[in-house]
This record gives structure tokens, sequence and C-alpha cells, in this order.
């Protein structure tokens, strides 16, 4: 549950405990709304996430049985609407999608087996939750059925992955024809045709079960420690775009984000909404979080729907212990500039958004942005750019010594 202070020092003084909340509070939002006067709130509020059809974001109401898991499960639990301007020829296409952000629920030093069921019992009254609120395209966190052990460089953790029609798509299959929904699952894969090669993969499930195909990560971090390249390469299916019963959606996992040329293409073969499942920590990325996104989601005139893990896994290593500190904050970014608050920093959480789907070709004719778009003079200079003899184009100022 949300921590309630009496007053902001001793909110101060909560998160010297650091308990993974902001302050003691859930999340910016909260904790702006609660320190402010309800009209500097209002106002911050409009800066810092936008107004969707000159309005607020609003907030939609969800069954009792939803909610009743929430507190049952004590999960995060938030709903939002995107609307867009009504049309003559167009009905609206209102879409409903659920993001899951959890922690593992066992420690990493627990048994392989043990450890991913509790992770599966962890999720199931989060789907349940997004099922009884007709959600109709749901994501989950990158690689949600096991902790991030692809940050250390110790193999061990390659016993998690599994073929595509693996163990944890065969549990969301069911959840898929129960509640109708799409659910996009982003797994650790082994792919046993093609000499058992790991990938970091999203599998996407259709509505009545069946798989309808897989996106693999195109871009694999090497900060550092954090290389995840030790464990599997850059995706080799392009940049699919997935149509569903609901929508034509793309996945782009992760560290694709900070890469605005492969969020381009998935926008150029035609997607609407971008899930972007996300293993991400405070101290490397927390500034960018709100902005990459949201970018994305203005340059490309569709949604971009993120989510990150919470919690702090524990790695013991032989001489040293390595943690890392998921901040969660999963959020959705419209094409017109808008976005919802962010879910909690520090807890699991479900975030139910309806959203428009008109609103990405509005917001193309109202821009532009592909109509003005250079692509023949992008596509010259990165032609060129990868030939060997390159010459960057720079006029140097011939005062310069
Ligand atoms: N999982 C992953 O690619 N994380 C890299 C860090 C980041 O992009 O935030």
């Amino acid at each position: 549950m949300e921590k309630k202070f009496q007053n902001r020092e001793e909110n101060e003084q909560f998160n010297l405990s650091n308990d993974g909340s902001i302050c003691g509070y859930d999340s910016l939002h909260l904790l702006l709304k609660d320190n402010l006067k309800p009209h500097h709130f209002q106002e911050v509020n409009r800066l810092l996430t936008g107004l969707n059809c000159g309005k607020a974001l609003e907030t939609i109401a969800l069954p009792q049985s939803a909610t009743a898991l929430s507190t049952e499960h004590g999960f995060d639990l938030q709903a939002f609407c995107f609307h867009a301007d009504k049309e003559v020829l167009r009905e609206p296409r209102v879409v409903r999608v659920g993001l899951i952000q959890n922690s593992i629920a066992l420690p990493t030093t627990a048994h392989f087996v043990d450890q991913k069921k509790a992770i599966f019992e962890k999720v199931r009254p989060i789907i349940d939750s997004a099922g009884s609120s007709g959600v109709n395209i749901l994501c989950l966190q990158e690689m949600w059925m096991m902790p991030l052990g692809v940050w250390t460089r110790d193999k061990k953790w390659c016993e998690f992955a599994e073929p595509v029609d693996g163990e944890s798509t065969k549990f969301l299959q069911s959840f898929a024809v129960k509640y109708n929904m799409v659910i996009i699952s982003p797994i650790l894969e082994r792919d046993l045709n093609h000499g058992e090669v790991i990938w970091n993969t999203a599998v996407v499930i259709g509505n009545h079960g069946n798989i309808i195909g897989i996106h693999r990560k195109n871009h694999i971090p090497r900060i550092g420690e954090m290389n995840e390249s030790t464990f599997y390469m850059e995706g080799n299916t392009g940049h699919p775009v997935f149509e569903t019963a609901f929508g034509k959606i793309a996945i782009n996992i992760c560290f694709g984000r900070h890469h605005p040329l492969n969020s381009l293409i998935f926008g150029l073969n035609g997607a609407e909404i971008i899930f972007n499942p996300t293993a991400t920590i405070g101290e490397l990325t927390e500034a960018m979080w709100p902005i990459e996104q949201r970018n994305a989601a203005i340059a490309n005139s569709y949604y971009f729907a993120s989510i990150n893990r919470v919690g702090t896994e524990t790695f013991p290593g032989p001489v040293t212990s390595t943690d890392f500190n998921f901040y969660g904050s999963s959020y959705i970014s419209a094409p017109d500039a808008s976005c919802t608050p962010c879910l909690s920093h520090h807890r699991d959480g479900l975030l139910v958004t309806d959203m428009d789907l008109n609103l990405c070709r509005q917001y193309k004719d109202k821009w532009g942005f592909r109509m003005t778009a250079r692509y023949e003079l992008y596509a010259e200079t990165l032609a060129r750019y990868l030939k060997p003899e390159f010459e960057p184009q720079v006029i140097r100022d011939p005062l310069l010594h």
C-alpha cells in the first residue's frame, strides 16, 4: 500500500531508509499531489503530463473484481483513458491496454524451479485483474519469468531459457483464451532448432491462445558490467508489426528505446502501439525514463507503453554481492505528447489504459512529421556513413587555427 505520513519531514526521513519509494510515496505524481496546493498541482500536472484533447488525462473506474485483487495482493492499480477527436467517417477505435510490472518472488539463491513457479503465482492475480478489467492487449516486463541474472556474468542463468512454445507461453496461453486477450510475453528464449542459442525475445500470443509470432531484441546493452551480449546477440527478426484483433502493435525491447531509428522503423511498418518491456535501474536511466519514450511517441505518432520491473535483486558472488534496484514507474505516452502518471516506484503494479487509436492518424495529419521527414537525405547519409571512406560533413571556420 502507499505509505502515508503525517508530514513532509516524516516522508523525507522514511526515504532515508531506502525502501525504493520516493520520499515515502509511490510515485512523483503522488508526492506532488500531496504536497502542492490543488491549483499548483493542476498546473504542474499540466506541464508534466500534458493535455489530451485539451484536458487532463481522465481516470477510469475498474470493476470491483479487479480492484479487490489489487487490495488483496497489494499491487498498485491505476487506470486512465486517452481520447481522440471525434471523426465523421471513422468510429473511435478504443483499445484497452494493460502493463504489468513486478518484482521477483524468491531470493535469487532459491531453487530455479521454485523461483519460476513463485513468479508465475505472483503475476497470476495481476493477470486476472487485467482480464476482469477487460484488457484487450496485455504486456509483461522484459524476461518476466526470471531474475535479471543476465547482468551477472554467471552462465547458470541460461537454465531459465525456454523455447518459444515453452512453459511461460503455455502458462499465458490459458489466460489469453480465458480473457480473449492478446498477451506479449518477453522471455529468455532458447532456439532449439538453431544450435540451442539464446535470445532475448518477446512472444506475441493471440487472443485465441495462438502464437502470432516473435520479436528478438534489436539492441543489446554493453555498459560496463551490464553486458547482456555475453548471453545473447542482437536479434534477427527485424522490426515486425503484429496485426492483432485489437490493433497493429510492435515490441521495442528495452535498450531499443535509446535508438530513435529503431523506434522510427517500427512506425514506418505501421505500428500504432509500441510496447517497451524493460529492466532498468535508477542510477543509470531514471532521468531518461520520462523523456525518451514520450519523444518516440511524439515523433512517430503512435502510443508508446513502457514497463520496468521493481524491487531489489541481489546476486551473491564469490567475493562481492551485486544488487540491482529497479524503479518500476511503468507508463504510457501518446502521440499528442500527453502521458499517464507512472505506476509505483517500488511495488508491483497493473496499469490499465484505454487508448483511441484514431489519435495516431489525427496527429500525423496535424503535425505532418511523416510528410516533412527527409528520408531520402537520411538514407543517403546513412549509406555513405556505412562506407569505410566516409567523411563527416563539417565546414570548418577558415579563421580557426
Ligand atoms: N535490459 C536492458 O537492456 N537494460 C539496459 C539499460 C537500459 O536501457 O535502461
